[in-house]
């Protein structure tokens, strides 16, 4: 992801401490600089530096003086840089929390170009997948084709959308806008409004007016990531004209700077929600600081791992799918629903970075998007197919997928190849439930090549070669094992999340304790 830069230079630093053949006081000071230049390139405020490179220091000198020398400092440093980078992001102010059944508004404001109205459309995006009922309304009247973008963004992600082009008093499209929805019993309202240049104080009195017509449970303030300590004062005065509940900071995708608006953020003391990083609808992360420090240090983030991986995949289809396979049966319809979970998970590249040692820039991002169109294509040949053929595990017939192919608009071999991959995906979990047998598991932990070999055959070999190959799956495996904060997890669900992932069909087989065991030893 982006200051995946200041990852990568803090990770070398932390590196650097494991090669060190003596580590005393000068080689700390020396470590203490790099870090400090680190922060300082990705634009991070001077006294949050100065305060985290002393708060190291002082750490470490009271683990040498209780100990009478320098161990553990590797670990030390790291636990106090990502605590004290967390400090910088944690606010006493905590967002406004949806509830269910209830008309909520959210306004949305921000500096022209910031990325508003494509940020109103992800977050809208982000609610209806998880099944709120979500509505746009569009009072932008000041730039020219704010409303069709925001009606085509609506109809993409199949959102309510309320707008008038008429109507040039935003005050009342607002208000309009907000009444329609709140009628319908729409839950979550979310107003686009105009942004404008930070000089034009007309800007904040339109914002204002809007603010006490149509009184917003929440006001989000979008802001452009790329501009660094810049964010500060942006964030300031819109904090002076209008209550600023929440943040989210775009294009955090492609820019080292990122730093900066994120200490400027947390120092106007409203928290950051999200983060913009990419131009799709789906390219918003929640933000959540302590896991996003540590991916930016490139440690991973396992916890937001099983998250994202459980909260794609319903539990009531965690529990069907786990059933179908207890009996050895894997149908087209299970492979919909892993399919459907590795859409629901967003961006790739998001998950890949909450993987230790790996970020986000691992998958460029044309590959990913062509890894997600072809999940989709496949979904929409498997749209067009009967329940029953969804259900059988008999192979289809010429016929059955010359129909699909002119039903999803697809070719003939398209869907011979969507029939190829499943029959893959059910001979991997054949092999897969295999893998339960405590026996042959014991095999494969002492057979790592083997082990190997059916955990490629598990993967999608296009999406294996994007993921770096064997060899890279294999260290991010170990890497699985070492992680920090694996603790309590059982390795499990660590190996079914991955696969699953991966789009490896099915539950099941690969018993994570073996390959956590051995990332351990
Ligand atoms: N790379 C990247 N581009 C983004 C992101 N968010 C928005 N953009 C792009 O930024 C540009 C401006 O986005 P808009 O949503 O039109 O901006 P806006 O703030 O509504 O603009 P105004 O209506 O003029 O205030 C568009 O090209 C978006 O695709 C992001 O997170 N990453």
């Amino acid at each position: 992801m982006v200051l995946a830069d200041l990852g990568s230079k803090l990770s070398q630093t932390l590196k650097k401490i494991t090669s060190a053949s003596k580590i005393d006081d000068v080689f700390l000071t020396e470590v203490l600089n790099e870090i400090t230049m680190a922060l300082l390139s990705a634009d991070v405020k001077f006294e949050h530096v100065a305060r985290l490179t002393t708060s190291v220091r002082t750490q470490v000198t009271l683990f040498m003086k209780k100990e009478g020398k320098y161990t553990n400092m590797k670990k030390i440093i790291r636990q106090t840089v990502v605590e004290e980078l967390t400090n910088i992001l944690n606010t006493e102010k905590t967002p406004y929390e949806f509830k269910r059944g209830k008309s909520q508004v959210v306004m949305f404001v921000g500096l022209q170009g910031a990325g508003k109205t494509t940020t109103t459309t992800k977050f809208a995006y982000h609610y209806i997948r998880k099944g709120w009922k979500v509505a746009l309304v569009c009072c932008d009247t000041w730039r020219a084709g704010a409303f069709d973008q925001l009606q085509q963004n609506a109809a993409k992600i199949r959102c309510a959308f309320y707008g008038n082009p008429k109507e040039k008093n935003p005050v009342t499209i607002a208000s309009e806008g907000v009444e329609i929805f709140k009628q319908e019993k729409y839950e979550i309202i979310i107003v686009d409004t105009s942004g404008r240049h930070m000089q034009e104080d007309k800007l904040f009195e339109e914002m204002k007016e809007i603010n006490e017509a149509i009184d917003p449970e929440e006001n989000v303030f979008v802001m452009d990531g790329s501009i660094g300590q810049a964010c500060y004062d942006q964030a300031l005065a819109f904090r002076s004209a209008v209550n600023v509940g929440s943040v989210i900071i775009t294009k955090l995708d492609g820019h080292a700077k990122g730093g900066g608006a994120l200490s400027a953020v947390a120092a106007t003391d409203s928290p950051i929600i999200f983060l913009g990083v990419g131009e799709t609808f789906d390219d918003l992360e929640p933000f959540e600081p302590k896991s996003f420090i540590k991916r930016l240090l490139g440690l991973g983030d396992i916890s937001s791992l099983f998250k994202t991986v459980s909260d794609a995949i319903p539990k009531e289809k965690q529990t069907e799918l786990a059933k179908t396979l207890k009996e050895g049966k894997f149908t087209l319809r299970n492979m919909k629903d892993q399919f459907q979970s590795v859409l629901n998970m967003g961006s790739l590249g998001t998950v890949m970075s909450m993987i230790p040692g790996m970020n986000s820039n691992m998958i460029p991002k044309g590959k990913e998007k062509e890894a997600s169109a072809r999940i989709k294509k496949f979904l929409y040949m498997m749209d067009s197919m009967t329940e029953a053929e969804l259900d059988s595990l008999k192979p289809l017939n010429p016929s059955r997928i010359r129909r699909i192919a002119r039903g999803s608009g697809t070719s003939i071999s398209e869907v011979s190849q969507l029939i190829e991959e499943y029959k893959r995906f059910s001979k991997m979990v054949g092999k897969m439930s295999n893998m339960q047998d405590p026996k042959a598991m014991a095999e494969m932990q002492r057979d790592p090549k083997k082990m190997m070999q059916n955990l490629s055959g598990a993967v999608d070999p296009r999406m294996l070669k994007q993921l770096g190959g064997a060899g890279n799956l294999m260290n991010m495996m170990k890497g699985l094992g070492n992680m920090e904060g694996m603790e309590g997890m059982e390795g499990m669900e660590g190996m079914e999340g991955m696969m699953n992932m991966l789009g490896r069909g099915g539950r099941g087989g690969m018993r994570g304790r073996g390959m956590r065991g051995r990332g351990r030893r």
